[in-house]
């Protein structure tokens, strides 16, 4: 192991990323906060200015990704499609597999200019979770119950407000509605079995009323889907840690270019058209597991220099007054203030993981456990 990479794994370390990542995005939605006002006056100029915000606090973990673990991100996508990306808006349909295919969509998103405006159709538990949940409220990010009868309503509502959004986005759909594991898969193959669907050997059953929810209230504004499907080389099983290690990882993300007005408009075909689209996307990641390739060439765009410049910007913001008080601490040889930052900081580190574990079930804390421990 290189003296760098072995910098890159050192819990210090991480503590000063996650240190700068949270404080800097408290201090964002802060700002969001105050873009309330600007709202009353014109609503277009507090949603730029938003989308401007949210790049800041997005693009750390891209650059986390693209320029700390170095992380290789690959496009196979034919290129009559490549050059409408990021000057149209769409839905994305992505597979939920990893840990952070949230991020590598993030990376697309930087690389093709949509990153401050990109929007999710996410559980609404995400949006009371401080820095990233506080900034999608202010984003206008279409948050759901997972319960049809409410979600009908809900979703559809807040799809309509983003007719008159001022910017290009994608809107990311996870069809699966839950990360694949092998036992959802199981429950999930039973469903597909009772209602005599074929069997998918990748992906879990898709959702399909949130997909057909989403196209119908995007007509007219959106226009195109971009069936993405997502996998890594040499079985590589990444995850958050693991980049917040510094550990490389390759993306190979195959996307393909569907106009919107080829999808059905009536409910049943709508949703008879998403299960041959997963059928679909399941028979290229069985080609990506035997070849190790997806179809069609390759069109990468390169990482771009601006996810690290506002890294940078913000950890020398955050950094230089923490550095200010810790020298004044030390130079004050005061014994009680030392103990009290003290056992502040050892709050934060019990106190971060212990909220991160009730926000998401404690799945990610346990592998940083069994990581550390094993
Ligand atoms: C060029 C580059 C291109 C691309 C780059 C890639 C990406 C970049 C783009 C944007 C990035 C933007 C942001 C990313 C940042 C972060 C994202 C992070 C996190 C968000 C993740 C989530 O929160 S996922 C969870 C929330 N989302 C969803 O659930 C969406 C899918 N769900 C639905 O659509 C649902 O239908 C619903 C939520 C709308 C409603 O759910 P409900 O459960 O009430 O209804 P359902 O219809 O789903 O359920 C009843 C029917 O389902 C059948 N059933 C029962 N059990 C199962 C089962 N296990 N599997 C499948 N189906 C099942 C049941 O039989 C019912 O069927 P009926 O036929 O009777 O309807
Ligand atoms: C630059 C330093 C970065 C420091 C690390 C900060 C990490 C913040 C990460 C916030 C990521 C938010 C995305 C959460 C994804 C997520 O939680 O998806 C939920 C879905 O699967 C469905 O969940 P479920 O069906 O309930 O299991």
């Amino acid at each position: 192991m290189g003296l760098l990479q072995l910098l890159k794994s050192q819990f210090l370390c991480h503590l000063i990323l996650c240190y700068v990542f949270v404080v800097s995005g408290l201090f964002i939605n802060l700002l969001q906060f105050c873009t309330l006002p600007v709202w009353m006056v014109s609503k277009q100029l507090a949603r730029r200015i938003n989308i401007r915000l949210a790049y800041c606090l997005s693009s750390q973990m891209v650059a986390m990704l693209e320029w700390w673990s170095g992380t290789e991100c690959t496009l196979y996508t034919e290129p009559q499609s490549y050059r409408f990306y990021g000057k149209e808006n769409a839905i994305v349909v992505l597979n939920h597999s990893y840990d952070i295919d949230f991020l590598c969509g993030w990376t697309f998103c930087e690389r093709f200019g949509v990153l401050g405006s990109s929007k999710v159709l996410a559980k609404k538990e995400l949006s009371y979770v401080p820095v990233i949940g506080w900034m999608w409220y202010f984003l206008e990010i279409v948050f759901c119950k997972r319960k049809w009868e409410e979600d009908r309503t809900l979703v559809a509502q807040s799809l309509q407000k983003l007719h008159d959004y001022p910017e290009h986005f994608w809107f990311l759909l996870y069809c699966e509605g839950t990360r694949f594991t092998p036992k959802k898969h199981q429950v999930s193959m039973q469903v597909a079995e009772s209602k005599g669907l074929p069997i998918l050997k990748h992906h879990l059953l898709p959702r399909t009323k949130g997909f057909w929810v989403t196209v119908q209230n995007l007509r007219g504004k959106a226009a195109a889907v971009y069936d993405s499907t997502l996998n890594f080389q040499n079985n590589e099983k990444p995850t958050l840690l693991g980049v917040l290690n510094g550990e490389k990882y390759h993306a190979d993300l195959y996307v393909r270019r569907i106009p919107l007005d080829l999808i059905p408009e009536d409910e049943a075909e709508c949703a008879a058209w998403l299960h041959k689209l997963y059928q679909e996307k399941d028979s290229f990641q069985e080609q990506y597991t035997q070849t190790g390739r997806f179809p069609g060439p390759i069109v990468s765009p390169p990482r771009r220099l601006w996810s690290l410049i506002n890294w940078l910007f913000w950890s020398c913001l955050m950094l230089y007054p923490l550095g200010v008080l810790l020298t004044g601490l030390i130079s004050s040889g005061s014994m009680l203030s030392i103990i009290v930052s003290l056992v502040f900081c050892s709050a934060g580190t019990v106190g971060v993981p212990s909220l991160w574990h009730l926000y998401f079930g404690g799945r990610w804390l346990k592998r940083l456990q069994l990581e550390f421990v094993g």
